[in-house]
């Protein structure tokens, strides 16, 4: 059955404002499209005063300053071996319980809650593609690189938007003004608009900030995961939002990227506005996302 509430018109697309007297948008008694986060502000406002907004800042400062172009192939070869722990997927879930991500303007619950909030909305709207609802639970488990047994990374070099590195930055990255004091800013080799990329050459040839976006993409594709190329892309560029949400750098990507930057375009509303005070019972979906698991993975991967 179909409920709208205060929406004239059927449906609700990722790139459509949404109204600024509506309250909150309900599709097919599917997931509800909040107008404010947990604490009462529009999503992903990073100039919005408030108490989260401090350290967001002081996160992206530094974030910015010491994602280099040589820092990110260092860590891409270093943790790219896998040679660290063997664990499940949900093990890796339940490491993620004490986690809390300082990037996040939007959140200060433990990971573990955001996982199953992604993903059980996208299961409401979406209920036949159990790909998107695995997608949804494990797309920020790369922030298991802030745990000790990962060497504790610190938030910088594991959270927030990311970019491309070895090319300009594009002023559309949150609080850009920082990248100024990151050495490459001034470094005629990866200071240009294509840097050391070339048109259309694909993001798989495109190195981005370090975090737990291209980890876990790592970790996924060396375990030999049989989910489907969407799903790879959505773990990888999901931070992406200077391009998945103000359409920057597209002189890089190719027809492949376009065709999966479609689904991560649809992806990201769950992902964004799914992020609430309200907690899903854990051991009531855990035999679901179990099921999943053993459908699209090994028992146990190497991290
Ligand atoms: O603060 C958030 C958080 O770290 C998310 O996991 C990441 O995907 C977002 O891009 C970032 O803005
Ligand atoms: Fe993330
Ligand atoms: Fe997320």
């Amino acid at each position: 059955m179909t409920i709208l509430i205060e929406q004239p018109h059927f449906g609700f697309k990722v790139d459509e404002k949404i109204p600024g007297d509506k309250k909150e948008l309900v599709l097919d008694g599917g997931f509800v499209v909040p107008q404010t986060n947990a604490f009462g502000q529009t999503f992903r406002d990073y100039d919005a005063e408030g108490e989260r907004q401090p350290g967001v800042e002081s996160f992206y400062r530094i974030n910015h300053i010491c994602q280099t172009y040589d820092f990110v192939k260092r860590m891409r070869e270093e943790y790219g071996k896998l040679n660290r722990v063997e664990m499940s997927i949900w093990e890796c879930c339940e490491l993620l319980n004490n986690v809390v991500d300082e990037s996040d303007p939007d959140l200060d619950e433990p990971q573990i809650e955001h996982l199953l909030q992604t993903a059980e909305a996208i299961r409401k709207d979406y209920p036949n593609e159990d790909w998107l609802h695995l997608t949804g639970l494990i797309h920020d488990l790369g922030k298991v690189l802030l745990h000790p047994i990962f060497g504790e990374l610190p938030q910088w070099a594991v959270v927030g938007d990311t970019f491309p590195v070895g090319c300009a930055f594009d002023e559309s990255i949150v609080h850009h003004k920082y990248f100024k004091e990151n050495p490459d800013y001034n470094n005629p080799v990866y200071n240009t608009k294509y840097g050391v990329y070339s048109e259309g050459c694909g993001l798989n040839n495109v190195m981005m900030s370090w975090g737990h976006d291209d980890y876990m993409y790592l970790v996924a594709k060396e375990n030999k995961t049989t989910l489907p190329s969407a799903a790879l892309f959505i773990i990888r560029y999901h931070s992406f939002y200077a391009l998945h949400r103000s359409g920057a750098y597209r002189h890089l990507i190719n027809e492949e990227d376009k065709e999966n930057l479609k689904w991560l375009q649809i992806f990201n509303k769950y992902d964004l506005y799914s992020k609430s005070k309200v907690q899903i019972d854990v051991e009531k979906v855990k035999p679901y996302y179990t099921s999943l698991i053993e459908k699209y993975f090994p028992a146990k991967l190497k991290w």
